[in-house]
Order: C-alpha cells, then sequence, then structure tokens
C-alpha cells in the first residue's frame, strides 16, 4: 500500500490556497444582521444581495491569490471568474450553512432566505445541496481546494487556452485526491464524492439564471458588481 503524503511544495500550495480561502472570509455582520430584526421580504432581499455582492467580492480576490492565476490570458481569467462565479458562490455560502454554527442559527439563516421572495422551485435544490455539502463535513483544507479546482475548470465558455487552465488546476487536483486519502483513510471514495458534488453544482447555474431572472422580472435591484459578473441588465 503506498504510502499517501504531500511533497513539500505541495504542501507549500495547500498553505497558499487555504490562507487565501481564510483571508477572505465574509463579513459575520452580514449574518448578524439577517438575524436581528424581523424583515420584509424585499428588506430580506436586499440583505441577500449585499451578502451576495460580498462572496463574489471575496470570490475574485481569492481567484487573483491562486499561483498561476494573474498570468493567464487576462480575457481567460474574465472567462474563468464568470463561469465560475455561481459554483464558488454556492460553495461559499454552502460553508456557511455546514460551519459549525450556534444550534438555530443556520435554521435561521435558511428562514430568511425563505423569506426573500424566491420561489420553491429554486430554494429546493439550493437546500438540497447545502444538506449534500454538510454531510461531507469537509475540512477547511478541502473547501479551499475544491473551490479552486472549480475556479480553474478549463472547459467554461470562451476560454481560448483550455492547457493553461489545465496546467493550473492538475496540482491543485492531485493535492486535493491526496488530502482525502489523508483526512478519510477509511472512505476511498472520499475523493470521488467531492468531485460528485462538482457535477451536482453545474446543475445550480441554471437555476441561478432563473432566479436572477424571475428577480428582474419583480423589477429587483442588484449592484454593479453581480450586473457585470452574471450578465444582467
Ligand atoms: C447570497 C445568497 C445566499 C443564499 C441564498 C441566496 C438567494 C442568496 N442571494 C443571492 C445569490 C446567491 C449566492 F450569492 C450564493 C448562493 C445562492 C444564491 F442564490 N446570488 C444572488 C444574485 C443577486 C441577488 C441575490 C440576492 N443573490
Amino acid at each position: 500500500k503506498e504510502k499517501v503524503e504531500l511533497t513539500k511544495e505541495q504542501q507549500a500550495l495547500m498553505k497558499l490556497i487555504v490562507d487565501a480561502y481564510n483571508k477572505h472570509q465574509i463579513p459575520q455582520d452580514f449574518a448578524k444582521k439577517l438575524l436581528q430584526e424581523q424583515y420584509s421580504a424585499d428588506e430580506n432581499f436586499l440583505l441577500l444581495t449585499e451578502v451576495a455582492t460580498s462572496q463574489v467580492q471575496v470570490l475574485v480576490e481569492f481567484t487573483k491569490s491562486i499561483p498561476g492565476f494573474l498570468s493567464l490570458d487576462h480575457e481567460d481569467q474574465i472567462a474563468l471568474l464568470k463561469g465560475s462565479a455561481v459554483e464558488a458562490t454556492y460553495l461559499r455560502s454552502a460553508q456557511v450553512f455546514s460551519k459549525k454554527m450556534p444550534t438555530g442559527y443556520a435554521q435561521l439563516l435558511e428562514e430568511r432566505i425563505r423569506k426573500s421572495g424566491i420561489s420553491q422551485d429554486f430554494i429546493t435544490p439550493m437546500f438540497n445541496f447545502y444538506k449534500s455539502i454538510s454531510e461531507l463535513h469537509m475540512a477547511q483544507e478541502e473547501q479551499a481546494l475544491l473551490t479552486a479546482v472549480t475556479i480553474l475548470t478549463p472547459d467554461r465558455p470562451y476560454v481560448k487556452d483550455q492547457q493553461a487552465v489545465e496546467r493550473l488546476q492538475e496540482p491543485m487536483l492531485d493535492v486535493l485526491r491526496k488530502l482525502c486519502a489523508l483526512q478519510h483513510p477509511q472512505e476511498p471514495q472520499y475523493f470521488a464524492r467531492l468531485l460528485g458534488r462538482l457535477t451536482e453544482l453545474r446543475t445550480l447555474n441554471h437555476f441561478h439564471a432563473e432566479m436572477l431572472t424571475s428577480w428582474r422580472t419583480d423589477d429587483h435591484k442588484f449592484t454593479p458588481l453581480l450586473c457585470e459578473i452574471w450578465d444582467v441588465q
């Protein structure tokens, strides 16, 4: 049985990614604000728009910290960011739910989301995904690496030099695979289950696009950053 261990450079890469992932955390005061008073659906939506905007800002900063990302063709950098924004923000907000929160905290957050005027058709798949992520009990290293792997998906629309993206994604996948073997020795399929979540994530792109359209018809306002990253109005 081969002894699995991370090489020195793999340990350095992992530390870099984890530090970048933790450095840009969502300001916790949003969540506190969400819990404070009773909000109307419109106030809830406004708050979630702020949270979404902050998540996209955090995503851009994290992406820029991925080794080699800023050396990619600039148009490919944009294509990767726009192509992965939904998946990365869903992953990020899934961690918020699965994090060890004081009991009842996540339920209250869930209630606010359910009371922001979003149709049940979108809420169900969203919370199914959050549940499937929290059941994995991912370590923070796995969360950070899985997010980096998601961002560095070579076959996003409009990516010109896919090989250059593969060259960045492969070492991340190697570290993630070894990490899963080290952290879950009794679960040889754990790495495969993690990658299976990425397939589930892709289905959420469709729901998110529909949510945006339904919000637009309800004449909801977005921030310039959200309009830019998700091509609305
Ligand atoms: C921040 C948040 C967290 C959980 C649930 C919801 C509905 C939100 N809100 C939004 C999301 C979004 C996201 F950022 C991560 C996950 C799923 C998402 F629906 N995207 C957008 C885009 C424009 C406006 C909003 C309100 N919004």
